[in-house]
């Protein structure tokens, strides 16, 4: 197979914790052997979906190199990532792939301001060799995402809003000229209002910078706006992953029907109800046999109580149900 035309392959990956102890402990697999794969000569926005403790962000930490697979292998531009090895390839890595987390204030020193973060980065990554350098690069990246640098210099975190804030964690992403952001949750704690201007800068960067973004998010509204594919994900599998618009307008597995269906249209605000958080509920999902959507699903069998159905390529998507396999 030819790696080189992947930008990011993601092979049999899987992630094992062990809770309640070592030797007594339950495994709990935050995902289960899962692979895609982005191209490199078709810059895409590719979502990964689900509810909260479906294993989104535990994939984004292992494409990040934030932490090590039990299992599979990340190869980005064919190299797999684990096997990064010397400072110069790392250093090369983290400035081609870049994270976008949660929580910007968590992502800034609150006793910092935020254009020294800026101009570092820049220096940094030898994107530049001086601050004075820097600012023009800066300021560049700041009118990407609609803002400037006057209005964020000498400015500390708490002296922005979260939306500006999430803009400025944007802006300093892309000063190493990435081509690829891993953005985990990225607009769930900026106000309402202002979501979609932010995820839709995503869709620019793509257009206009061609960059890549893994968008991870629970909010299948901006997903669909900005999406060019989408991964569906449940206790730590990909139930069902394709073209965005025909995973949402025509879902075939029955946990992505449910969630299309609690979520009320042109209502971007909206999470879906029936969050579960770490429970025995939880736990015995992630442990059971079969299918782990069986206990939930309206449409399940014998068979999907003990055997864990394979993915199937159905209507130009994978769906991981027993319903749509051949015989
Ligand atoms: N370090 C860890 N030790 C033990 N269990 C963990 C650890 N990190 C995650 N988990 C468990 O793995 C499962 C997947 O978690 P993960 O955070 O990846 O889900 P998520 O889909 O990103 O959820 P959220 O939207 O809440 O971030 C959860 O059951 C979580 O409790």
């Amino acid at each position: 197979m030819n790696e080189q035309k992947y930008l990011l392959h993601v092979k049999d990956l899987t992630k094992v914790f062990i809770i309640g102890g070592r030797f007594l402990g339950v495994k709990l697999v935050a995902v289960n052997k899962e692979s895609f794969s982005i191209s490199q000569d078709k810059p895409e926005i590719f979502t990964i979906a689900g509810e909260t403790g479906s294993g989104k962000t535990t994939l984004a930490r292992m494409i990040l190199g934030l932490l090590e697979p039990t299992s599979g292998e990340i190869l980005y531009k064919g190299v797999n990532i684990a096997k990064l090895n010397s400072k110069k390839d790392r250093k090369n890595f983290m400035r081609e792939v870049q994270p976008i987390f949660q929580n910007p204030f968590e992502a800034f020193n609150p006793l910092k301001r935020v254009d020294s973060y800026l101009y570092e980065t820049a220096v940094n990554f030898g994107v530049v060799s001086n601050k004075g350098e820097a600012k023009e690069v800066v300021n560049k990246m700041l009118e990407v995402v609609g803002l400037s640098l006057r209005e964020i210099e000498k400015r500390y975190p708490h002296e922005l809003s979260g939306g500006q804030l999430q803009r400025v964690s944007i802006a300093r992403a892309l000063i190493t000229t990435p081509s690829l952001l891993v953005a985990d949750e990225p607009v769930s704690m900026v106000d309402a209002s202002l979501r979609m201007s932010i995820v839709n800068l995503f869709k620019d960067l793509k257009e206009k910078m061609g960059v890549s973004v893994i968008y991870i998010t629970h909010d299948l509204a901006t997903a669909y706006y900005i999406s060019d594919r989408i991964a569906i994900m449940y206790r730590g599998n990909i139930v069902e992953m394709g073209p965005v618009e025909k995973v949402m307008l025509n879902p075939l597995h029955p946990y992505t029907k449910l969630l299309i269906a609690s979520v009320p249209e042109a209502d971007i605000d909206k999470r879906w109800t029936g969050e579960i958080k770490l429970s025995t509920q939880e736990v015995k999902e992630f442990t059971k046999l079969g299918c782990k959507f069986s206990e939930r699903c309206d449409e399940k069998d014998s068979k999907c109580i003990n055997e864990e159905p394979k993915k199937v390529f159905v209507d130009d998507r994978w769906v991981m149900c027993h319903k749509y396999a051949k015989n």
